[in-house]
């Protein structure tokens, strides 16, 4: 039976391109660049909560980095150092070796290095704290949407949430359709290039993990402002191609959560800027809303002209 540091050695001590001393001491030297400010974010996946038990461990890996590589994108900010806690039911070395191989995919396509942890025996779970760059006063917060802004959101949300319901039971897919939400839902791509991009360009950011009305709900609350969702604006149209019935896609790009799209706000004066950005990462960017002046409240224009008061609500653990 392999021991804690074994297991260490073997699977999670790899070379690190920008950092004085990484896996193997107390802690890990990093020196941040001149001009820089750290962004720091930690975010934890659990079993039974965040994934199924049977989860494929390299797509688990892939997962565990991404979904923390995304808050530090939503920042404008780059990541670049992490640290993984993790409680393992056992020593499988099969199941570590695939799940190692997953992060560290992840790392290598967004410039992460894994610079320490903690590897315990127990209930299956990973958190990762993840560190990244921004010159100082450039981070993109959720609080900087001022009324007038134009609301945008990146790439496909609803893809995941239409997945899950499909593992559950609870949506019956096309199987290319189903093949495409699965791979939503095991394999986010965080918008990092985005994120970066749209520093000086967006004025209130963040990424929708758990829902995009949900997560629009925190932009206004820190803005102070309202907003209107044109629901005639949103990618419905991947969805429906899935085979998903229209209530449950609309479900799911409203507040499935787990997409991991960058939900952000820019002045209309920005408006050709974010267009070029998507046009130069090859991203879908949609023009969703405007945020208003009436704070706090979150209204849905229909496609009629119809508006309808929503509440600001996504997934709550213990809603
Ligand atoms: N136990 C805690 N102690 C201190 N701060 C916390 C704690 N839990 C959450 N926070 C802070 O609360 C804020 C919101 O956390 P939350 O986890 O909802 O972030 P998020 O980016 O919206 O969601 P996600 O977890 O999906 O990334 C963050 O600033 C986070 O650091
Ligand atoms: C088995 C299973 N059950 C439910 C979900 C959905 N889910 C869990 S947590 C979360 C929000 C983000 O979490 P957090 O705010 O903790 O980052 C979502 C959308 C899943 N992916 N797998
Ligand atoms: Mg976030």
């Amino acid at each position: 039976m392999p021991s804690e540091f074994d297991l260490i050695r073997r699977h999670f001590d790899r070379a690190a391109a920008h950092c004085d001393l990484a896996v193997g001491d107390d802690a890990a030297l990093m020196r941040p660049r001149p001009g820089m400010q750290l962004a720091v974010s930690t975010d934890m996946l659990v079993a039974g909560t965040h994934f199924f038990a049977d989860a494929d461990p390299a797509l688990l890996g892939w997962k565990t980095l991404a979904v923390n590589v995304s808050d530090i994108a939503a920042m404008g900010a780059e990541p670049r150092w992490a640290l993984l806690a993790i409680a393992l039911p056992a020593a499988d070395e099969g199941w570590i070796a695939a799940f190692a191989g997953g992060l560290f995919d992840c790392a290598r396509a967004h410039g992460v290095d894994l610079v320490g942890g903690d590897t315990t025996c127990g209930p299956l779970n990973m958190t990762v704290t993840l560190i990244g760059e921004v010159p100082t006063g450039e981070a993109v917060t959720r609080g900087g949407g001022r009324a007038g802004d134009e609301l945008w959101v990146s790439g496909q949300p609803g893809l995941a949430a239409l997945g899950l319901a499909a593992l559950r039971g609870d949506a019956a897919l096309a199987a290319d359709g189903l093949q495409r939400c699965l791979d939503a839902l095991h394999k986010p791509r965080p918008r990092t290039a985005l994120g970066l991009a749209l520093r000086g360009v967006a004025s209130a950011m963040l990424d929708v993990s758990d829902g995009l009305l949900g997560d629009l709900g925190h932009i206004l609350e820190r803005s102070g402002t309202g907003a209107v969702v044109d629901t005639a604006a949103l990618p419905f149209a991947a969805l429906l191609a899935t085979g998903a019935d229209a209530a449950l896609a609309r479900r799911c790009l409203l507040s499935g959560g787990d997409d991991y799209e960058l939900l952000f706000a820019a002045p209309p004066a920005r408006r050709e800027a974010v267009q070029a950005i998507g046009a130069r990462l090859g991203l879908p960017l949609h023009r969703i809303g405007t945020l208003t002046d009436q704070s706090g409240a979150l209204l849905l224009r229909e496609a009629d002209g119809t508006l309808q008061a929503s509440p600001a609500t996504g997934y709550d653990h213990f809603g």
